[in-house]
């Protein structure tokens, strides 16, 4: 588990500012859907906490320390697609992802280490349900599949925090619900942080503790780069009271622990 604090946070693509002073501090082990409309920097937000871009003022802090400036094993992330290998099999693609997590200095891993990441990476298989596909190629996968494939894959490194960037946003309403069926108790097991962006308001809200919106608070349309976005909404799920959901109200958290 692992905290997040962003402290003063700028990110600037030449004139345009896309997220402008952002403070948040993320709780270890909560469940963070991040919403608001196209453009306003919510993937720019998740690359910063990935270690894929940098500020250009302020700074983020993982359990305390500064976030390393590049991608590594603390942080899974998952895409919308393409973020699985389609040369390697099920399993080829999970051990991948042991071997780049834990072999450092050489790529592969062999012998009893190798014999413990293939059970490991079986198991982790098993809990997303492809077991049976173990020996498939991506291409021969669905997309709900491949999908389930990619969060293993995360899932391999043992990430502190997993960083879902609209991950089921190519998926059909079923195979979405499917995913998120798969997803909560994963979560609550492994006790990660997450950060998901979506578009989908009840999916923001239905596995989230926190929903947090960005948007853009003002507005020059003589320079539209001139502000970037801002927290408009932060909303704690976990407390007790009524949220808006979709115009309607949540039940209190009693009422929901009963259903
Ligand atoms: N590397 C970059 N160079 C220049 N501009 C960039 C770069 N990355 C992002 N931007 C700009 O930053 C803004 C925010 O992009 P971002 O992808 O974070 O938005 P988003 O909220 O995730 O959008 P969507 O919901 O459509 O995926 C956009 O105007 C985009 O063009």
């Amino acid at each position: 588990m692992s905290a997040i604090s962003v402290r003063g946070v700028w990110v600037e693509f030449g004139d345009q500012i896309v997220i402008e002073n952002l403070n948040l501090d993320i709780a270890s082990g909560s469940f963070v859907s991040v919403v608001g409309p196209s453009g306003c920097g919510k993937s720019t937000f998740l690359r910063l906490v990935l270690g894929q871009d940098r500020p250009t003022r302020g700074a983020l802090l993982l359990d305390g320390r500064p976030l390393p400036d590049e991608p590594d094993a603390d942080r899974g992330v998952v895409f919308q697609r393409y973020s699985v290998f389609p040369h390697l099999t099920v399993l080829g693609n999970v051990l991948a992802a042991y071997e780049l997590g834990q072999s450092r200095f050489a790529a592969r891993l062999f012998g009893a280490k190798r014999r413990a990441a293939i059970e490991q990476a079986d198991e982790l298989i098993a809990s997303v349900g492809l077991a049976p596909h173990r020996a498939k190629y991506p291409s021969a996968l669905s997309g709900g599949m491949q999908q389930r494939l990619a969060i293993a894959q995360a899932l391999a490194k043992n990430p502190k925090v997993l960083l879902l960037d609209e991950p089921f946003g190519a998926l059909d309403p079923g195979t979405r619900a499917q995913m998120h069926a798969l997803l909560k108790p994963l979560w609550a097991r492994l006790g990660m942080t997450v950060i998901m962006v979506t578009h989908d308001l009840k999916e923001a809200f239905g596995l989230g503790t926190r929903v947090i919106a960005f948007d853009k608070t003002r507005h020059d349309p003589q320079a539209p780069g001139r502000f970037g976005a801002r927290v408009t909404y932060d909303l704690d799920l976990t407390r007790d009271g009524p949220v808006p959901v979709l115009g309607a109200l949540r039940p209190p958290a009693e009422a929901r622990a009963a259903q």
